[in-house]
């Protein structure tokens, strides 16, 4: 089964001229029944000659959310509930119109593709539970996250409340999972709504001016992120249990940063948002090279696609402008579009659990996990290079039809033609490259192991990785990896974590670079988490992300997620990490013991304790010297459940329970944005406005003006008094006002802003925490 490829031609926009147009689409039709569903536009040197490119549906101007739905995403999910997964992606330029497919409005009409997703996913279910007279119940759960500059975030976690490194991705049996990622039970639809509605507060988003766009128009919710949301639907009958996973990514969009007004923060992001496309493209294109490597793991979001690609059904949906402006880049992703529908998937269902049998005539005994260890990574293959053999029914009706090649220019497109007699042809394939094979036919995993197929790694007993730790797990990286000796591997490592750490130190980020992202990374520096522990956890990370030992990896990120929780002070979140890790480093003695005094410690509810001052100081002493003492120990993480986790406990901040301390007047249900200490208190308590806009920079006010001028619609909301409204206001407020280069210096600069005044600022400030 192939990518299905859909293209969408989005309308013309209010500064947008019709004399402009220059891609047109030949949508299928009644009155066009059968013929090829085309995209044309003109060769930019040339123009009277055109390029036509033909996808497995396209989409005009006129196309609405509705009709999108119906024929590209409904038939997906008779499928999702027959137990395979489907992956679902947007892609397109800055503009074009993912996020309004994905997401879409608010109005009926307007509902994007995942809540339209949703509510038939709700229908269904209900239909289940019915006809089976309530004995097959159904659970849908969701988790939601975005990469932000190449980092996973959780976007049921409030950015203020992200670690700087984000979260850590593995593979599990075949598929790439989020490790920490928090996933939501929703058993109506207005439910998932309400999740859905929060968490897109939290999601990346900027004013970013895109000039070529339209006439200089402020594009105020540029994504800066790659969202997905992964929807898992759990059915359970008495005699088994069955879960596949719906995923809608929403990719951030490439632009070009020569025709956008992009200060140093967004070019920051741009660059992360272009690579992570250019990676995209280069595993692309070397499968449709057939190539021996595909570079998926050099960027999460390909690592993330690539494993949703490989396990199901995979449908893009390719946004497009009408207009010139859009020119290069419309041609770039046609031709990005071309390569990816030729791109064969090796669907895989996702096989029932069976419960154990009940006596004569019980379900079937034995488990027939799919997740587990015994999957193997299905890799993309070419279209061309496969052989789909089972010729069975396809599950779009339209594509059927259109089985006859047609002519295509291929100056920018593959000129790789498939063979006589191949079962796909590139251009008018569409018909059979959407078959889909039902589950009694599926290939099987084995027969999966086509020319770019990964030996399958076997997994150490447990016993075996205790006491290995990452240097060593680099060392066998290296002993799998010929191409790097240790020394270069060791090398690689510590240069990436030199990169990260010089990246997040360089002066010019450490003021204006203070997106959503950052005031996580912030909120932890004001934390005071001693530097050195802050490059031990990041380096850690990278090395378990580099570490290909699965078992031993998952161990180590149980470990690193539980040192995290433990210097925030989240006793109760580190100790199950703790646990967790724990049957991976078995008999270690240090590490019961560190789990034995979390117990005690939250046991005892010693509130009072994680509070005081004089202990907190000390035990940070004692860390910082204990790791200036072993400082260079750092990789030695053989040792990681005996001698590193000596200082865990030493980091305790201010917990969760300090805002009890607070006084009522600052005391807010709303998550605070940084902790800090100020002079300036009596101000607050007078309400001094005026005086306060007069006052110097404070550590409070720099950070307010941090926020501010990071331009960041998300961080700026959860500022006090401010809204969501009054959050994009301000922006648009500092987007008319100033370039983007230009930022607000001063209090009252930011008082002056319209819409804001002095008791806003006021207001704002007095809310960041002392
Ligand atoms: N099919 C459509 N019908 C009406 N308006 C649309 C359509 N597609 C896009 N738009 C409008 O075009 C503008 C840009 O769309 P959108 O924000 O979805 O683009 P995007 O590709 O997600 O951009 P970015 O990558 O910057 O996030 C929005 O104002 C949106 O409402």
């Amino acid at each position: 089964m192939s990518v299905r490829v859909v293209a969408r031609i989005r309308p013309l926009l209010k500064l947008e001229c019709a004399k402009d147009t220059i891609v047109e689409g030949s949508p299928a039709g009644a009155e066009r029944p059968g013929s090829p569903t085309l995209v044309r536009i003109p060769n930019p040197k040339n123009e009277s000659e055109s390029f036509s490119f033909q996808f497995h549906g396209v989409y005009d101007q006129e196309a609405t959310q509705q009709e999108i739905f119906e024929k590209e995403i409904s038939p997906t999910v008779k499928h999702l509930f027959g137990g395979f997964d489907v992956t679902i992606f947007a892609y397109g330029v800055t503009g074009t119109g993912k996020t309004h497919t994905m997401r879409g409005g608010k109005s009926l009409a307007d509902r994007g593709v995942i809540p339209r997703l949703l509510s038939a996913i709700y229908r269904r279910s209900r239909k289940i539970e019915k006809d089976s007279g309530g004995e097959t119940s159904v659970e849908v759960a969701m988790s939601y996250y975005e990469i932000y500059n190449d980092r996973v975030y959780d976007l049921f976690e409030a950015p203020e409340k992200r670690t700087a490194a984000g979260l850590p991705i593995r593979d599990n049996g075949g598929k790439t999972v989020v490790v920490g990622l928090s996933e939501r039970t929703c058993w109506t639809l207005k439910e998932f709504e309400q999740l859905y509605d929060q968490a897109n507060v939290n999601r990346s988003t900027s004013a970013t001016k895109v000039r070529h766009l339209v006439l200089d128009r402020l594009n105020a919710h540029s994504s800066r992120s790659h969202a997905i949301v992964c929807i898992k639907v759990t059915q359970t009958s008495p005699t088994q249990t069955r879960t596949s996973t719906v995923s809608a990514i929403d990719l951030a969009g490439s632009e070009d940063n020569r025709r956008t007004d992009n200060n140093k923060d967004r070019l920051v992001e741009s660059a992360s948002i272009n690579k992570s496309l250019f990676v995209l493209a280069q595993c692309v294109e070397a499968i449709s090279k057939k190539q021996s490597r595909i570079p998926y793991r050099e960027s999460k979001m390909t690592r993330i696609l690539s494993l949703g690609q490989n396990n199901g059904l995979t449908v893009m949906i390719l946004n497009l402008a009408p207009v010139r402006a859009f020119h290069l880049d419309t041609l770039s992703s046609l031709n990005f579009a071309n390569r990816t529908k030729k791109i064969e998937v090796n669907e895989v269902e996702n096989e029932p659990v069976f419960r154990a049998a009940n006596g004569p005539g019980g379900a079937k005994p034995g488990p027939a996990h799919v997740s587990g260890a015994n999957i193997q990574r299905q890799p993309l293959r070419p279209l061309a290079a496969a052989t789909n053999s089972n010729a069975l029914p396809t599950i779009h009706e339209n594509a059927r039809k259109a089985d006859k090649p047609v002519k295509q220019f291929s100056v920018y497109s593959d000129t790789r033609k498939p063979g006589r007699g191949s079962t796909v042809s590139a251009a008018g394939g569409a018909g059979a490259a959407a078959r889909f094979q039902p589950g009694g036919n599926k290939r099987s995993l084995a027969n999966g192991s086509g020319p770019f197929a990964r030996p399958a790694k076997a997994i150490r007993p447990n016993a075996d990785t205790a006491a290995r730790g990452i240097r060593s797990a680099a060392t066998a990286m290296a002993a799998a990896e010929p191409a790097l000796s240790k020394d270069q591997l060791e090398a690689l490592i510590e240069r990436l974590v030199e990169e990260k750490l010089a990246s997040k130190s360089a002066p010019s980020s450490s003021d204006a670079k203070r997106s959503t992202a950052d005031a996580g990374a912030a909120a932890h520096q004001q934390l005071q988490i001693p530097p050195d522990l802050q490059r031990r956890l990041e380096a850690l990370e990278h090395r378990v992300d580099e570490t290909e030992d699965r078992s031993r990896k998952e161990g180590l990120q149980y470990l690193l997620l539980a040192r995290q929780h433990a210097a925030r002070g989240e006793d109760g979140a580190a100790l199950r990490m703790y646990g967790l890790a724990r049957p991976f480093f078995p008999g270690n003695e240090k590490l019961a013991g560190k789990m034995r005094a979390l117990e005690e410690r939250i046991g005892g509810g010693d509130e009072d304790e994680t509070l005081a001052p004089a202990p907190v100081s000390r035990k940070l002493a004692r860390a910082k010297k204990t790791c200036d003492d072993d400082d260079d120990q750092d990789g030695d993480y053989e040792d990681a459940a005996d001698d590193d986790y000596e200082d865990d406990d030493g980091f305790r901040f201010k917990h969760k329970s300090a805002p009890r301390k607070r006084t009522a007047a600052k005391a807010s249900s709303k998550p605070k944005v940084a902790v800090f200490r100020d002079e300036y208190d009596a101000e607050d308590a007078d309400g001094a406005a005026v005086a306060l806009l007069q006052a110097p920079r404070t550590p409070r006010t720099q950070h307010l003006l941090r926020v501010i001028n990071s331009r960041d619609v998300a961080a700026i909301r959860n500022l006090r008094g401010v809204g969501a409204k009054k959050a994009e206001a301000i922006v648009n407020a500092l987007c008319e006002a100033h370039h983007e280069e230009e930022l607000i210096t001063d209090l009252a600069q930011l008082g002056g802003l319209k819409g804001v005044g002095s008791k806003t600022v006021e207001n704002m400030r007095a809310g960041i925490l002392v």
